[in-house]
């Protein structure tokens, strides 16, 4: 302090002057200490966060989306020429034209970024000019510069920076909501969101994708143009101003000193961002722990499990604990270097930096010396003031360009996944699925390979399902529509995964032959409906079978939608389609009655009342709900798949008889006896890829629920039917296909 009252006070000024100009100076240097000290600490929380969002994206799901999926490899996320294609590919969804209104938005950010960079200097000027009226005690200048040119000036200055949070955030909805809908649009088209969960294995966490990793994205890209563009024009604007105001070198040894410490840190640092993805980890499975305990609160209950329960959650909650704690050990170690280079080393350098002109005057731009041969220190002031502002803004640009550097790696990451979750969309819609086959597919390949008709009716398709790739467009099957009949010729039942559940299937169903499909579990019979409504690729043969909406599935837990109790008889039917085929509410309390839950619109609050369905109505109500749903788009045929496991036996049996009455044909798979007598056929699956289809003999109805495991072991206990095991049996039989396929 001696020093600088002697450096200040030696030119025989009042020693008011002198102090005032301490004060000054102690505040300018207060605010040199913020800028060097506590932004970079607020920068580095905000690196801190944007890294834990970052791992919390990537450990949000039991799989990362790159790299999740069992086809999928892992791959390095860099700025490299795949990133750039990707980029490519993106840009234009987002961005669709110069017209566009985000094109607009990014010419209005690029000229609000200018208009800013222009506002800094200004700023740092009129800083200098305020001390330099405190210093020198000129109270007009004071005044007119702050209450009148500063109380102009705020406004600008207020508007432009909050006109940059405003574009950038409306750039980045703009671009969130373009690719969102676009990935709606394809996701939601035909069955593209169930081949995407169920055929291919590259994505296993779509939703996460569209909720989280697009809006991440946009929010990326929206920052990167302004992150980067705005601190390459600072850090060329304000070196060259300080270059002219305190010379050369100085810009240069400020840029030098952030690049080596950066340098330095990067690799003295442990690696911080995999910690907090560990972290995120931990946290999921913690959370995890307990809505298990939520979810299966009943049954923990029953099994008095609140112990064992206790274990699991104190298990998980010990993990975070200790790898949190090695955690803080290593981030205060990391914190002293960190602070000790890059904040106070970095607020050392400035301080010689701009103190080097009012000890070598030959340095400053503007003349220190008075008149009468003695330094004027209100000058000093003055300059120091406005070139501490220059370096604060040069340093802070440098400082945005080293942090744009994990920002474009970040943003890199975002882009794989956004572009990935493109690519499957488009394969899959295109028919192509990725996932590990069994044995590489190759006894699937060797099964279409050997068919008689392999020549002529599928070319590629040993190709089209090896190295785990499956492109349905090469495969055989054959699919024509036609009312009243199914009819399949010759189709392997095969789950996507290559798996033969019945080598070569062959029977016919015409309207009103109701028939009952029986089987061990896991044999196949869901997967025939599977088929039949095109959700697994048919890999050769013909099925003949009507329009999509004359086939009506009803499965064991049916499915209720969001809203009213109306849209659950009427789903997927909105209330425009239902105004349009003519129906009332009156028909929909008569389609209740049938299958007794008439007491419900009553019960729940009228037709328009909206609930979560799923948790109001009991297994049994939920199953009604299905078959008044049936009997509402009473298609020509209903495939029911244990639909009425949870139903009285009694309402059962008037469900069954009174969908036969509206002449629904019945195709139902169920494991009860007392369907029996509602079918005519039996299609019977033995489990080890053979099969039996008859007429129902009603004499003998446990037959149908017989199986043994062995394809020649197994005998028939039924004398109208016999087991076909092999392709070539079932081709000899297929002539007749009304009939039983084999005697
Ligand atoms: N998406 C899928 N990907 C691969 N394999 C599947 C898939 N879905 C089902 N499978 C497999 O296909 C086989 C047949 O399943 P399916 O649902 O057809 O059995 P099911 O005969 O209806 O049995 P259950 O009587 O138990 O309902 C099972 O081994 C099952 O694991």
């Amino acid at each position: 302090m001696a020093h600088v009252l002697s450096l200040l006070g030696g030119s025989g000024r009042s020693k008011t002057t002198v102090a005032t100009a301490i004060l000054v100076a102690a505040i300018a240097l207060r605010k040199l200490h913020k800028e060097f000290i506590q932004r970079p600490a607020q920068a580095k929380a905000a690196a801190t966060k944007a890294a834990a969002d970052e791992a919390a994206s990537a450990a949000a799901g039991p799989s990362a989306p790159l790299g999740s999926g069992a086809a999928k490899k892992s791959r390095r996320i860099g700025v490299d020429a795949r990133f750039v294609a990707e980029i490519k590919r993106l840009l234009p969804i987002c961005i669709p034209g110069v017209r566009s209104p985000e094109f607009v938005l990014l010419l209005a950010l690029a000229s609000v970024l200018i208009v800013r960079s222009w506002l800094d200097i200004w700023f740092s000027s009129f800083n200098g000019q305020v001390v330099k009226a405190i210093v020198s005690r000129d109270r007009a200048r004071f005044i007119a510069k702050v209450a009148v040119e500063f109380g102009i000036m705020m406004w600008p200055l207020s508007i432009v920076n909050n006109s940059l949070k405003l574009i950038i955030n409306a750039l980045s909805l703009r671009f969130r909501s373009r690719l969102t809908r676009h990935v709606h649009d394809e996701y939601l088209k035909g069955i593209t969101f169930y081949k995407m969960s169920n055929l291919d294995a590259r994505i296993q966490n779509v939703d996460q994708l569209i909720t989280q990793d697009i809006s991440k994205f946009a929010d990326s890209l929206s920052h990167l143009y302004s992150d980067t563009l705005k601190p390459i024009v600072d850090v060329f604007l304000f070196a060259y101003k300080l270059g002219q105001a305190i010379g050369g070198t100085a810009p240069f040894s400020m840029v030098g000193y952030f690049f080596c410490s950066a340098l330095i840190l990067r690799n003295i640092s442990p690696p911080f961002g995999k910690y907090t993805a560990v972290e995120q980890s931990l946290e999921g499975q913690f959370r995890y722990t307990h809505s298990r305990v939520i979810n299966h609160a009943e049954e923990i209950a029953f099994y008095g499990g609140g112990e064992r329960e206790r274990d699991l959650v104190n298990g998980s909650f010990r993990r975070i604990v200790q790898h949190v704690r090695k955690v803080y050990k290593l981030r205060f170690l990391n914190g002293v270097f960190d602070s000790v280079l890059v904040k106070y080393g970095a607020t050392m350098v400035a301080y010689f930096l701009l103190a080097r002109p009012a000890f070598d005057p030959k340095l400053a731009a503007t003349a220190l010396e008075t008149a009468s041969g003695s330094f004027d220190p209100t000058q000093i002031m003055e300059d120091y003031q406005r070139n501490s502002g220059f370096l604060i803004n040069l340093s802070q640009a440098v400082g945005r360009l080293i942090l744009a550097g994990r920002d474009i790696t970040r943003f890199a990451g975002y882009t794989a996944r956004v572009s990935e979750l493109f690519t499957v969309l488009n394969d899959v819609s295109a028919g192509k699925y990725e996932r590990s086959m069994v044995e590489g597919g190759s006894e699937l390949a060797d099964l279409l390979a050997r068919r008689p008709d392999a020549a002529g009716e599928a070319p590629g398709a040993q190709s089209a399902i090896s190295a785990g790739k499956v492109d349905t467009r090469a495969l055989g099957g054959q699919v024509v529509h036609q009312d009243g009949v199914i009819d399949f010729k010759h189709v392997p039942v095969v789950t996507p995964n290559g798996d033969i559940l019945v080598r070569d299937l062959t029977f016919r169903i015409e309207s009103g032959m109701n028939c009952l499909i029986t089987g061990p579990n896991g044999c196949g019979k869901s997967s025939l409906f599977r088929i039949l409504g095109d959700l697994w690729p048919q890999f050769a043969g013909s099925v003949v079978k009507p329009r999509p909406q004359e086939l009506f599935y009803v499965p064991q837990k049916p499915y209720l939608p969001l809203g009213t109790f109306r849209d659950q008889i009427i789903y997927p039917h909105s209330q425009a389609d239902f105004a349009a085929h003519g129906g009332s509410d009156t028909d929909l309390v008569q389609l209740l009655r049938e299958v007794h839950l008439e007491y419900l619109v009553g019960r729940e609050g009228g037709w328009d009342s909206i609930r979560d369905w799923a948790d109001v109505l009991s297994g049994g109500e939920k199953q009604r709900v299905a078959m008044a749903r049936l009997f509402y788009h009473r298609p020509q045929f209903a495939i029911l798949d244990e639909c009425t496991s949870a139903v009285s036996i009694d309402v059962e049996g008037l469900m069954y008889n009174y969908a036969k009455r509206v002449g629904i044909t019945l195709f139902t798979v169920s494991h009860r006896q007392s369907l029996f007598k509602y079918h005519d056929y039996l299609l019977r699956f033995d489990g080890e890829g053979g099969y039996t289809f008859s007429p129902l003999d009603h004499e003998d109805e446990t037959a149908a629920f017989s199986f043994s495991h062995g394809k020649s072991s197994y005998a028939a206990t039924n004398s109208s039917v016999a087991t076909i095991s092999s392709a070539s049996e079932a081709d000899d039989s297929a002539d007749d296909e009304s009939k039983p396929v084999a005697a």
